[in-house]
């Protein structure tokens, strides 16, 4: 057993950490896993340690490790028995010390960590360790590094107390490079002119310290062959002697500013195995960025010796700005800025720090908006320290970062199957939505939240002009706490590991949800230079499963409009007076000073057309007769309708604005204006590449035909190149083939609750999708826009999507049980009352249908008149009251009243539905 134990601890204790510990290492956890009694298992333990193969911390709960691990792992210890964890740590050798060092650079443990690793490992290796060479912009710390790096040897025993610390700015002999070598090196009597003594140079006095060479590419080629040999042999040469060698050992650590391959020898390079860049100011994370402001005021306010109030303003436009001379010039500004508050408020207890002080430069560079707001203030008193002032910054971000780490997990524990646990994901996605919402904190931040929400405001504004989204009023604040709350830290994940799952979980979110992830990347695109964010690819994630929830109301058939006039503003004034009187932003203006040809105007409107979601088509109006040839420019492959109008007026806009805003079929928002004005126009059909379109239908009006559009839409892989409409099954059953839907797209096939019985053109019913009859028809006739593959993939999701609940429940807000249990209820009173049995075709266009209606009522949605009402009561009049008596208990239960129409609908639903057998009972 002891030796059982041993293996066991000895396995555990190399997973050990001081951060955080497990109870693996408590009695009454190892009794558990050797199913041993507890007693028995510390007697064994008591003994372990006397043995000296284990250590026993005595703290609650007591903690046993291997000894001999741990040594391994760690450090030595003195004893065997310690009363707590910082007992032990007390032991480690330098420990204090060697943390300190290093961590008084900001970004040793984010973006300085590797730099770090690589600088103890130089000084690790024996013989006096490796060169350094540290590369990086000019203010970036590069000097700051080295220093710390003297302290850090000195503290760790790697260099003598006194040793020497010698730093040398080559720069500093820019034009007398001989001087510069003969400094280095020494140089012996008569070398030169002028050399009167023999002189040791500064190697020798670095010797057993370091030399640091700043500006090392200021060296001739002369000293970097004298550089060479000490890298060589570790010996040098004075200038003016080369036959007796002296033996020096210093360690080198090189600066410079330059480019490597242009300004070396590449022989000096190969001979500088560490070569380390430090990231410009740009580079780091703005948390980073903030770390070094509160650092710079925290020593400013110990040089002044008053406590210091900062404007949380001055903090974002210090951390915005990308100083060209890095943290020295960062830090020269804070000092600046604190110096010239300071003179000013001499009188004051503390020293108020606001945007007036900052230097002008700052205020006229930055890409942020002031506002001129009471904001929050920083404090800093004389015990602020910086662990302090981040731990503030990092709670905010709290929550967010916790959720991406809850969703990883969860997504990892379902085996990385989104099918499984999106349920569970969302429900913590929407939990960290409702906590942003009311989270006291927004309050203390408001000015930040209007800043940032009149952001996100214009952007949504920008993404309905672009894709015709309504945004629900709730995201412009959702997306905006998020945001605030995400704060501007870079996150990265911990390990190679999660970074897969988060690259896969990422795939399979983008192509499940293809609009709302292309709707979020291009929301966080826009923002991303305007707040300043570091967006991840969890940002992504979390936001398309949210925004997907609220869904993205896409106005249905509106076509882009926009009215190109030369002149420097008469589009835009055409534009305003109609966009205002029509409340809605339908036209969008192009000016076009006079000198503009034809041609540039068709490249600007190319434009726009690459960068708009075009497939409603597009109606140009236009002010002069040569800009008719306009589309003789548009490349042929246009995909969508093109309407130009020539002779644009205020009035002639506002006529075509309000029949746009009717939602008329294409042509006719112009026939119905233009007839009377005379003016004339022109259609241009795309004739190559019309779209591919698929119809969804149904027959109480465009409703339902929505939320089928939506499902399919949802299923459909985001490679595909398939447009899905919602369309009018009146239009399409009158008008069949004529229908101007036909001239403006390739038509695929329908979709729909009721077969507007087209020739030649795929129909697939709603119930057949349902039961899953009859997908297989739906594929085939999509052959031309999907490969075998998208099509397996839209199958398989169709399948998933179009279960009876998953449609009443995306078709309604009902309660999917409930309304399934009525209609089941309405089903027996019809067999009942008609003697007839239903068949499963019927039944399933019915729950569809039954459900639709309740919820039309429920939400007084008016649906179109049943047109031949008359003709059907005269005959069917009886067939119609016990229609709508089987409806009574659902009337009752919801508290509406099932209109004619509504109930004609329903006969025909039941008993004309062509391609539905319906079984006659047989009693
Ligand atoms: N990571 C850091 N954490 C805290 N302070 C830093 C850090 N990096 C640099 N500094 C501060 O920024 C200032 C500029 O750094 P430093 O002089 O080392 O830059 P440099 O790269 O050597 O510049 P140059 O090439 O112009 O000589 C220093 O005062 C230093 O204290």
């Amino acid at each position: 057993m002891k030796k059982k134990i041993i293996a066991y601890l000895d396995n555990q204790t190399s997973f050990f950490s001081f951060d955080y510990v497990s109870d693996v290492f408590t009695a009454s956890k190892i009794a558990e896993i050797f199913n041993v009694k507890r007693n028995t298992i510390s007697h064994y333990l008591n003994q372990l340690t006397s043995e000296g193969k284990l250590i026993k911390v005595n703290s609650r709960p007591v903690f046993y490790l291997s000894k001999k691990t741990f040594e391994e792992e760690n450090f030595k210890l003195k004893k065997n028995v310690y009363s707590s964890f910082q007992e032990i740590l007390n032991e480690k050798p330098y420990f204090k010390k060697e943390r300190d060092f290093f961590s008084l650079m900001i970004g040793h443990n984010q973006s300085l960590n590797r730099a770090i690793d690589q600088i103890k490992m130089s000084l690790a290796y024996p013989n006096n360790g490796l060169p350094v060479l540290i590369t990086g912009e000019s203010g970036t710390g590069k000097s700051y590094l080295v220093k710390l790096v003297y302290e850090y040897c000195i503290e760790n025993d790697i260099l003598k107390e006194d040793a020497p610390f010698i730093t040398l700015n080559c720069a500093q002999y820019a034009n007398n490079p001989e001087l510069l070598t003969s400094n280095l090196f020494g140089y012996v009597k008569g070398a030169f002119t002028g050399a009167n003594e023999t002189q040791q140079g500064i190697f020798e006095s670095a010797n057993e310290g370091i030399l640091f060479l700043d500006e090392v590419h200021r060296l001739n080629a002369e000293a970097q062959e004298k550089l060479f040999t000490y890298l060589d042999q570790h010996i040098i040469y004075r200038v003016g002697d080369n036959s007796h060698p002296l033996h020096i050992n210093t360690r080198l650590f090189f600066a410079t500013t330059e480019d490597l391959e242009s300004n070396f020898l590449t022989t000096f390079i190969r001979r500088i195995p560490i070569q380390i860049t430090l990231p410009s100011i740009k580079e780091r994370s703005r948390n980073e960025r903030i770390e070094l402001i509160y650092s710079f005021f925290i020593s400013e306010r110990h040089i002044i010796q008053k406590d210091i109030s900062i404007s949380s303003q001055v903090i974002n436009l210090l951390a915005g700005n990308h100083f060209k001379g890095n943290i020295g010039e960062l830090k020269n500004c804070v000092k600046v800025t604190v110096a010239k508050a300071f003179m000013e408020q001499k009188s004051e207890q503390v020293v108020n720090i606001s945007i007036h002080y900052l230097p002008s430069y700052l205020l006229r560079d930055t890409e942020q908006l002031v506002y001129n707001i009471d904001e929050n203030k920083i404090l800093i008193k004389s015990d602020t320290t910086l662990q302090q002032m981040i731990k503030i910054n990092q709670l905010t971000q709290k929550g967010v970062i916790e959720t991406f780490e809850k969703v990883l997990l969860i997504y990892r524990e379902n085996h990385q199957d989104l099918s499984i646990c999106e349920e569970e994901i969302k429900k913590h996605i929407n939990k960290l939505f409702d906590e942003l919402f009311f989270s006291k904190q927004r309050y203390s931040q408001y000015e930040l939240l209007v800043y940032v929400t009149q952001y996100i405001r214009e952007t949504f504004r920008q993404m309905r002009t672009a894709y015709g989204i309504q945004f629900n009023g709730n995201s412009v604040y959702a997306l905006s706490y998020y945001l605030l709350q995400r704060g501007s830290t870079k996150w990265y994940p911990e390990n190679d590991e999660l970074s897969k799952s988060i690259a896969h979980l990422n795939q399979e979110i983008k192509s499940l949800y293809p609009d709302s992830y292309h709707y979020v990347s291009r929301i966080l695109n826009i923002c991303q230079p305007l707040i300043d964010l570091d967006i991840a690819l969890m940002d992504y994630i979390i936001l398309t499963l949210y925004f997907k929830k609220i869904d993205w109301k896409k106005e249905q058939g509106i076509p882009k409009a926009i009215i190109v006039a030369h002149g420097y503003a008469t589009a835009s004034s055409i534009s305003n007076v109609v966009n205002r009187l029509l409340e809605k932003e339908i036209f969008e203006a192009f000016d076009m000073p006079l000198e503009t040809t034809t041609k540039q105007i068709s490249e600007e409107i190319i434009n726009y057309c690459t960068q708009n979601e075009l497939s409603n088509g597009l109606i140009i109006l236009v002010d002069m007769g040569s800009l008719r040839e306009l589309y003789q420019f548009f490349p042929k492959q246009i995909e969508t309708p093109i309407i130009v109008v020539n002779n644009v007026s205020t009035p002639l806009a506002l006529s075509i604005g309000e029949n746009i805003q009717k939602k008329l079929p294409f042509e006719e928002m112009i026939e119905q204006s233009v007839d009377s004005a005379k003016l004339d126009w022109e259609i241009i059909y795309p004739q190559e590449n019309r779209k591919k379109v698929l119809l969804t239908v149904c027959q109480t009006g465009i409703g339902t035909a929505r939320q089928i559009n939506q499902l399919l839409e949802k299923s459909l892989p985001v490679s595909c190149d398939l447009k899905i409409m919602p369309y009018s099954y009146e239009s399409l059953h009158v008008n069949k083939k004529d229908d101007t839907i036909f001239s403006v797209y390739d038509v695929l096939g329908i979709v729909g609750t009721e077969n507007p019985n087209i020739e030649n053109l795929m129909y697939v019913s709603l119930e057949e999708l349902i039961s899953g009859q009859d997908t297989n028809r739906l594929m085939d006739g999509l052959s031309s826009v999907m490969t075998k593959e998208e099509k397996d993939l839209f199958n398989k999701r169709i399948i998933r999507s179009f279960s009876l609940e998953k449609v009443i429940q995306s078709v309604t807000i009902l309660d999917t049980d409930k309304v399934i249990h009525e209609i089941e209820d309405f089903f027996r009173e019809i067999e009942f009352l008609f003697n007839l049995l239903l068949g499963n075709n019927v039944k399933i266009a019915l729950y569809v249908h039954i459900s639709c209606l309740i919820e039309r009522l429920i939400r007084n949605i008016p649906i179109e008149t049943y047109s031949q009402y008359d003709e059907l009561a005269q005959c069917h009049q009886r067939e119609l009251s016990l229609i709508k008596k089987a409806f009574s208990v659902i009337e009752s239960d919801y508290s509406v009243n099932v209109p004619n129409s509504e109930v004609a609908y329903v006969y025909d639903i039941i008993f004309k539905k062509s391609d539905i057998s319906m079984i006659e009972s047989d009693f």
